[in-house]
């Protein structure tokens, strides 16, 4: 079955990181050993920096917080500046009391892939599952690192990026041939199985894609469109990212 997801326009980006952080804040406070799913990319960045600020001015407490990132890319030891692990450390971890032990993101050095995405999953299904994914999106509708074509029901899994997300990439890269061509990401069928996924896109450059998840056919052209068949999924937007067509 499919559904519309809701949809929560607001003025700015500062305002969708606002709400989205107000909504994880509450969340954590009413469950301190909340199991959150992270993303990383510049979407959710001043998202992280409310939660900071929520830590510091409101003394939210992290510490017994458990997080699993989507996606990481393959060959990037944890250090390198552009790994999600290193993203993640400088956006959010170092500036929190989150235990980093409790903080996962896919290893992109690991030598056996197939042990560590099973592992990955394994430790979500022990950690009792993520009752908050946050997402971003790309401009080609995917999200995590899913690309179109991704199955519905894929798993953890080593993937191919396309040309288009290593161009959109290369901004945070020397050079277009320094984007790693491979990654690992969580599958569409492990982010469904997150108990509240809560999308965010801000900016014109998003509009179609939110548009083409919202109103376009619930298909794997456009990953995010399979949010559909999820029954608590927010798309939270600024107005320049708000779908600019009729369904
Ligand atoms: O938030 P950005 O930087 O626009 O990226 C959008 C999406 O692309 C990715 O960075 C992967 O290419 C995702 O992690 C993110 O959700």
């Amino acid at each position: 079955m499919t559904s519309s997801p809701r949809l929560t326009v607001v003025p700015s980006a500062g305002d969708v990181a606002d709400q989205v952080a107000r909504r994880i804040a509450a969340a954590i406070t009413s469950n301190p050993k909340l199991v959150l799913g992270l993303a990383t990319g510049s979407s959710p960045v001043a998202t992280y920096q409310r939660l900071i600020q929520l830590h510091r001015d409101e003394a939210l407490d992290f510490s017994q917080l458990t997080t699993f990132n989507l996606d990481e890319y393959i060959g990037l030891a944890s250090d390198h500046p552009q790994s999600f692990r290193h993203f993640m450390q400088q956006q959010l971890f170092d500036h929190v009391n989150i235990d980093l032990a409790n903080t996962h993101v896919p290893d992109g050095q690991c030598l056996d892939i197939e042990k560590h995405v099973a592992e990955y999953e394994s430790a979500i299904a022990t950690a009792g599952g993520i009752a908050i994914q946050l997402l971003g999106i790309g401009s080609n509708g995917h999200i995590a690192f899913n690309e179109p074509g991704s199955a519905a029901d894929s798993r953890t899994r080593q993937v191919s990026l396309t040309g288009q997300t290593i161009r959109a990439n290369s901004r945070f890269f020397d050079s277009v041939d320094d984007v790693p061509r491979t990654a690992i990401t969580m599958g569409i069928g492990t982010i469904m199985e997150a108990d509240q996924i809560i999308l965010i896109a801000t900016g014109d450059v998003k509009a179609d894609a939110i548009g083409d998840a919202m109103l376009g056919p619930v298909s794997p052209d456009c990953p995010a469109s399979l949010l559909r068949m999820h029954n608590d999924v927010t798309f939270f937007v600024d107005e320049s990212a708000s779908p600019k067509r009729d369904a």
